[in-house]
């Protein structure tokens, strides 16, 4: 789970029902997205209106139902559950004197305080960047901004200030070092892949327990390695698995549903790692109620990033809140683990979850003694620089025998790049 800042901060949601308007955002996601942005919702607007107006977006009664509210609730801010102009925003903010936010400003502030691989973060940054270009004008450059909270953490707490040639120039500079962090991150995984390092990812719709899940794994289990897989990265870690051996797990940031248009992109950068992975756990909430609307459209956005050939896990969460529930693992037609009943907050079910990824990741793992003779020099060199040799004997004879681990597709690559046919070699039993 995440350490998120004790903002504090009082919000008045609005959520409006648009007869003639295609804005069907769900009012009770809403809620659990400002509460996950830290801040605590103190009251509700709701009203029906057949569009929206283009000056307040709102009708002036509602307006003053709003103004009346905040007052009444002493809210600091006011977040609509829709889209708003730029100016729609700063007349609103003008009429009621009060900081307003927008469906997308409450994203992109959780994304800011989420994001954790360097290049979603910049990918972020960028982002509210943009959004906040457009949005510059505004009154609200004293306290509030020095204070932080919702929609002025990242950059906003020290470029709102600035004009508009500044930001131009940050967001260039903010290109180039995505550019820079892209190149790295591909040499990264290269490297990753060359080492022949099964990847995890987990996958899944904001709230369902990933983070807490990836916790738990990740520090409390028998697997779990000592050392950080890469310090810097808190959303990596290195665990042990019999049978596997060394995998990296990684966390994502949760979907959302209805994710603004502008903020996909910044959305798949942070989701980009998981088309690399060996595994997909896809975290589900077992007892919300969009539970399979969820797992849906979570399927259908890694489909349009190339990830859905990715061998998924489905791991559904929170059993401790069902009556009477046994963890369990569900098979398919051919036996295969398709799905685990946890609850990552009591541990129920974990020591299932990993039979279940080992068997999934074991499936393409192969673990070899093969027996190499002088002639076999050329294999025997790719299987080291593969990182792929466990052990190696020398017999009298001049022939290796090596142990290799592996995964299946890499092992074949390495035979052809070789020049070696897998029924030429000599394969022996373990212990001998
Ligand atoms: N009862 C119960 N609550 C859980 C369980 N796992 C997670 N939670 C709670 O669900 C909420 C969301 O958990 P997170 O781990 O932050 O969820 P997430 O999927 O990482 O969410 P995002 O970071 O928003 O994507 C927290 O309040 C957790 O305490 C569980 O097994 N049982």
């Amino acid at each position: 789970m995440f350490e998120r800042p004790d903002v504090g901060e009082r919000a008045v949601l609005v959520h409006i029902d648009f007869t003639a308007h295609d804005d069907a955002e769900d009012p009770g996601e809403f809620r659990e997205l400002v509460t996950s942005a830290g801040v605590e919702p103190v009251a509700t607007v709701t009203g029906n209106r057949k569009q929206p107006s283009p000056r307040f977006f709102v009708g002036e009664g509602k307006l003053d139902e709003i103004r009346d509210t905040v007052a009444a609730a002493e809210a600091d801010v006011v977040l609509f559950n829709h889209a708003l102009s730029p100016s729609q925003e700063r007349n609103i903010e003008r009429e009621l004197q009060c900081r307003v936010l927008d469906r997308t400003g409450v994203i992109l502030d959780i994304f800011a305080q989420r994001a954790r691989t360097h290049e979603g973060k910049l990918q972020v940054e960028l982002a509210q960047l943009e959004h906040m270009s457009t949005r510059l004008v505004r009154g609200w450059t004293h306290l509030e901004r020095q204070k932080g909270g919702i929609g002025l953490r990242g950059p906003g707490e020290t470029q709102l200030e600035t004009d508009r040639r500044l930001l131009r120039e940050r967001i260039k500079s903010i290109h180039k070092r995505l550019e820079k962090v892209r190149k790295q991150r591909n040499q990264g995984r290269r490297a990753r892949r060359r080492a022949d390092i099964p990847t995890l990812s987990l996958v899944g719709y904001t709230n369902a327990g990933k983070s807490t899940l990836f916790n738990r794994i990740t520090t409390s289990s028998v697997y779990a390695a000592d050392q950080l897989f890469a310090t810097l990265d808190p959303t990596l870690r290195r665990l042990e698995l019999p049978d596997v051996g060394p995998v990296v797990m990684a966390d994502t940031v949760g979907f959302i549903r209805h994710l603004p248009h502008k903020l996909v992109e910044a959305f798949r950068a942070t989701l980009e790692e998981t088309t690399e992975a060996n595994l997909l756990l896809h975290v589900v909430d077992a007892v919300d109620e969009r539970r399979d609307d969820n797992i849906e459209q979570v399927e259908s956005v890694l489909a349009e990033i190339g990830a859905d050939e990715i061998p998924m896990l489905q791991v559904f969460n929170k059993i401790d809140l069902m009556d009477d529930f046994e963890p369990r693992i569900d098979r398919n037609g051919e036996g295969v683990p398709v799905r685990a009943w946890v609850s990552a907050v009591t541990g129920e079910g974990l020591e299932l979850l990993f039979d279940a990824i080992v068997e999934r990741l074991a499936e393409d793992v192969v673990h070899h003694f093969v027996r190499l003779g002088p002639v076999d020099g050329k294999l025997r060199a790719l299987l080291h620089q593969a990182d792929s040799v466990l052990s190696e004997h020398y017999c009298e004879n001049g022939d290796t025998l090596l142990e290799v681990r592996l995964q299946n597709r890499d092992w074949l690559q390495l035979l052809s790049r070789a020049g070696v046919a897998e029924d030429s070699l000599r394969f022996e039993a373990p212990g001998l």
